[in-house]
């Protein structure tokens, strides 16, 4: 294993990192081991990766540390790839993420990340399927996160709990977590690749434990306290990648509209029954994961492009 990959699995001591970077080492070609860019993907969105040649896919079965990602639409292994012509720019893609809900540990769920780090990734996007909070977000739209709202971090389930490690910040800020130059590159990228306006907007991500969707009272709550969509993933990422130094930009596929409707009185109904009077009131409606992967299928392609677009520009500016 090259030195300097080994003296940085020995910092923090976060894992099996020396043995996961040296299994690394072993199997990737010298051109792909050291990725500038890291993609995350989503539910239903493994194939953001198929715009990298040249690939490696390396099992999370084969890296100590590495959980086994269950959720249906999820792969479980990282893809080494170069992007664009010539020599390429270097990238890796997790095909497939750990959520808390699956019963993995926090420190589970961000090691991937702290792995991408030490391999000398420095921008990370990081992709997901949410629901829309915001009535104004239809299915289709990519959201570019600017800022999230985190109950079970306020309360007590945080990624960065535990004791203070060397070299790590001890209170991570969270103000400027959502690089403001990538997203501005998010925002160029789209206008270049001429994406409606209506493709792309930005707002604010929920983060909640799942696996049970929101309650209507619950999507009432998180839309009243400012979030625009939501999910049960991403932030622990995000503060992983914070923590570690990475640039950090996420992009939210809506997959459904989180299920809000107003608040209706059955005791209304009944008594208008009796009357003999009708009252219309809205059909229940049910979110289910096989419509969140349907349309990150249908959507698959231009988050993929705008990704791409994305990782052009970001090493363009910051080669
Ligand atoms: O956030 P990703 O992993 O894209 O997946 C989203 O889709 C699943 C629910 O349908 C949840 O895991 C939710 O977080
Ligand atoms: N709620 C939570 N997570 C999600 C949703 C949702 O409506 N859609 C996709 N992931």
């Amino acid at each position: 294993m090259p030195a300097a990959l080994a003296s940085q699995g020995q910092n923090g001591g976060i894992g099996p990192m020396a043995s996961t970077l040296e299994v690394l080492a072993h199997i990737l070609p010298a051109r792909l081991l050291k990725p500038r860019v890291a993609i995350v993907c989503g539910s239903g969105l493994s194939t953001l990766a198929s715009s990298l040649r040249d690939v490696v896919e390396v099992p999370y079965s084969s890296l100590e540390g590495f959980g086994k990602s269950t959720v249906e639409g999820h792969r479980s292994a990282l893809a080494f790839g170069l992007l664009g012509e010539g020599n390429g720019i270097p990238v890796v893609a997790m095909l497939g993420r750990f959520h808390p809900y699956e019963g993995h540990s926090l420190s589970t769920v961000v090691y991937p990340i702290r792995v991408l780090a030490r391999l000398g990734v420095r921008d990370i996007i990081i992709t997901n399927a949410a629901g829309a909070l915001n009535p104004s977000l239809d299915v289709g739209t990519i959201v570019s996160i600017q800022d999230h709202l985190a109950i079970p971090n306020l309360a007590g389930f945080n990624p960065l709990l535990g004791p203070a490690r060397p070299n790590y910040p001890r209170f991570l800020p969270l103000s400027t977590a959502y690089s403001r130059p990538l997203r501005r590159l998010v925002f160029l990228a789209a206008h270049t690749l001429g994406l409606p306006r209506a493709a792309l907007a930005e707002g604010t991500y929920a983060w909640v434990s799942g696996p049970s969707y929101e309650t209507p009272a619950e999507g009432r709550f998180l839309r009243a306290a400012g979030a625009d969509v939501v999910g049960m993933s991403t932030v622990p990422e995000v503060l992983a990648a914070r923590e570690e130094g990475l640039n950090v930009a996420v992009l939210s596929l809506v997959t459904n509209k989180v299920v809000i409707p107003e608040y209706s009185s059955v005791r209304e109904e009944v008594e208008a029954e009796l009357a003999g009077k009708s009252i219309q009131r809205a059909k229940d409606a049910e979110v289910s994961h096989e419509e969140v992967l349907s349309v990150g299928k249908q959507k698959a392609e231009v988050m993929k492009t705008l990704v791409a677009k994305l990782i052009e520009l970001i090493v363009s500016e910051q080669p």
